[in-house]
């Protein structure tokens, strides 16, 4: 069972502009696996790749057992159309993922009081602050409920509330089976919360696994993620 595997021999954004080299790696179900890197290391170039959105791949991707495994994007700026309420964003999902009405209401009900949210559902989120914004990205990707979410970077825009509402949910997701594959340089939060670690340097994939392997790699007995990357890189 595997909830995505990732081969990538190379991408880039064309034959003579390759970003990403021998990156490999998989997410179990139920994991958190951090992809852990500075500004540039080529985090979400990785992740392009794995959607399938960069032009110029070798390797394979594989989103669940069969690779057709249900997927939720939640990138690092916001996506959302001027010209619609936060509700009608919520609507057009509810209809892109077959909801029924009563579904619809109740997710729309559950999110937006955990989110708290509920107040601004009649708003354009194009006003929302860059943490409303990624609340509502993040209340669309839940409400798919999908086997594999890949986040960008969560923790820049959210308050230390909004970020264990996020958490928890994941958290319970990950209890229902999901895989989670988030990028992020907060190596903190990455330290506590994630099962294993991806260390992406240069475009290359200098290290992957559990604090403890990461450890006894580094040759650092009780090293904090910050500390691992120094040595390794
Ligand atoms: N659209 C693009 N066209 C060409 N090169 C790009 C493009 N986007 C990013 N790059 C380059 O690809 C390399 C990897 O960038 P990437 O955005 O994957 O890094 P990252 O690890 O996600 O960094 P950050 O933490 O700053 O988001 C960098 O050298 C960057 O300049």
């Amino acid at each position: 069972m595997s909830a995505l595997k990732v081969h990538i021999e190379e991408a880039g954004y064309s034959p003579q502009d390759i970003k990403i080299h021998g990156i490999s790696f998989h997410v179990n179900p139920g994991e958190l696996v951090g992809l852990i890197g500075p500004n540039g290391a080529g985090k979400s170039t990785t992740m392009k790749t794995i959607l399938g959105v960069m032009r110029v791949v070798k390797g394979n991707i594989q989103i669940g057992d069969d690779g057709k495994g249900k997927y939720a994007y939640v990138p690092e700026q916001p996506v959302l159309y001027e010209t619609m309420t936060m509700k009608e964003h919520l609507q057009l999902a509810a209809a892109a993922y077959n909801m029924t009405p009563e579904q619809y209401d109740e997710v729309e009900r559950e999110l937006t009081e955990r989110f708290q949210m509920q107040d601004v559902l009649h708003q354009y989120p194009t006003s929302f602050s860059k943490g409303m914004q990624q609340k509502l990205m993040l209340i669309l990707a839940f409400m798919l409920k999908p086997s594999l979410y890949i986040v960008d970077e969560p923790f820049v825009g959210l308050d230390p509330r909004a970020t264990k509402r996020f958490l928890d949910m994941l958290s319970a997701e990950r209890e229902q089976g999901a895989g989670v594959l988030m990028s992020t340089h907060v190596l903190d939060t990455a330290e506590r919360i994630c099962d294993r670690f991806i260390l992406i340097h240069g475009g290359r994939m200098i290290a992957n696994g559990t604090l403890d392997e990461l450890r006894e790699q580094s040759g650092l007995e009780k090293g904090t993620l910050m500390d691992i990357f120094e040595v390794l890189t």
